[in-house]
């Protein structure tokens, strides 16, 4: 019997527990708030998942010792910027021998961290027992139990392959993979480009639009990916192209409604003020155009994202700037 500790009682952890305990995994959530743990112990978390019966095979507690005690598989599924200060509080009562999966979709600001060596440097996990999940995983899809694939990436084969026994349920179709580093940058820009694509959508701009930006996106993310060591067959892959578009098109991406927003004219701190979930893309595009101006690869479409939330750049300046660029070979 496989046991596992999801660390994060979110949309994500919470549905990603619930595919876990489908698949036979004993399953002990941590979480912070504590209306929150006693929702989960009655069978529901009904401030991120209404709709979602919880499998007698999870339960929680607001004691990460407790959550992490002989867990084969710890998951974590806190907001990127808060990991590492997460890890400092409760890194060390995870079991030494357990795979420790990321969820997580960010780059860490300041350090330009991929979640992986966030959770290598401030948890000191060895880097063969980190273990990213990511793919096109709408949690409020996943959690009405809606088909859908997703990569489980590890450098060692059979950490991926744990985890992917673990997860492996009748509507949830694991691939293992061994490019850790293309999966993270692949889901981490995604949430960016899916800014910039819910942005045209609010702009009033139809879908040769967003098609248009989802493709020169995959194409800078790509770029990015392979300069940091990434494989780029990775990138036409679930994590990449898949991701790309379920976050870019679909009305359940916080990313997505995020930047829908931002196009009907309000500003950023309006849209934060009536976003109460993670809309990663906000932070990370920052540190992902750090990452690519470390490695000298241009990427437009999240420097103009960035320049938007950051500077307060108008969404019909951001269009004039993509739209004005220098013409070039598409393949350049
Ligand atoms: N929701 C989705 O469909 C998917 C989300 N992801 C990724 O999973 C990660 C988690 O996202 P969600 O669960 O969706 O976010 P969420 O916003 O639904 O939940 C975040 C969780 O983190 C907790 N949290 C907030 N601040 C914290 C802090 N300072 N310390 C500890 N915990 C804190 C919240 O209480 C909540 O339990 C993100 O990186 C996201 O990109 C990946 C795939 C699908
Ligand atoms: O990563 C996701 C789907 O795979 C979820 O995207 P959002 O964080 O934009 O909701």
């Amino acid at each position: 019997m496989t046991t596992a500790a999801v660390f994060g009682t979110g949309s994500w952890g919470t549905a990603f527990a619930s595919v876990l305990a489908d698949s036979g995994t004993d399953v002990t959530m941590w979480g912070r708030r504590s209306e929150v743990v006693d929702a989960i112990n009655a069978g529901c978390n009904e401030e991120y998942l209404p709709e979602l019966r919880l499998s007698e095979r999870i339960s929680a507690t607001a004691d990460p010792a407790e959550a992490a005690s002989g867990a084969d598989i710890v998951v974590l599924a806190v907001p990127s910027q808060t990991l590492r200060a997460n890890l400092g509080d409760w890194g060390s009562t995870l079991p030494t021998d357990a795979a420790v999966v990321s969820l997580m979709k960010g780059v860490e600001l300041g350090t330009t961290q991929r979640m992986s060596e966030v959770i290598a440097d401030a948890g000191g996990v060895e880097p063969a027992r980190i273990v990213v999940v990511s793919g096109p995983n709408l949690a409020r899809e996943i959690a009405v139990k809606q088909p859908a694939a997703s990569v489980v990436a590890a450098s060692d084969e059979r950490m991926a392959q744990r985890v992917a026994d673990a997860c492996a349920a009748a509507y949830f179709r694991p691939y293992t993979h061994t490019d850790v580093v293309g999966t993270e940058i692949a889901g981490a820009t995604k949430n960016v480009i899916a800014l910039a694509v819910g942005m045209a959508e609010g702009l009033g701009m139809g879908d040769n639009s967003k098609s248009s930006i989802i493709t020169r996106g995959l194409a800078e993310t790509t770029r990015l990916g392979t300069a940091l060591g990434g494989d780029a067959v990775t990138f036409a892959g679930l994590a990449g192209v898949g991701d790309l578009i379920a976050t870019c098109m679909s009305p359940l991406s916080r990313n997505h409604s995020f930047g829908v927003r931002l196009g009907q004219g309000m500003t950023v701190a309006e849209v934060v003020a009536v976003t109460n979930q993670t809309a990663e893309g906000v932070k990370s595009c920052t540190s992902i155009l750090d990452l690519a101006r470390q490695h000298g690869v241009d990427v437009p479409i999240i420097e103009q994202v960035n320049a938007m939330i950051t500077e307060g750049k108008s969404t019909p300046e951001v269009v004039e700037a993509l739209l004005s660029r220098p013409r070039k070979a598409e393949t350049g």
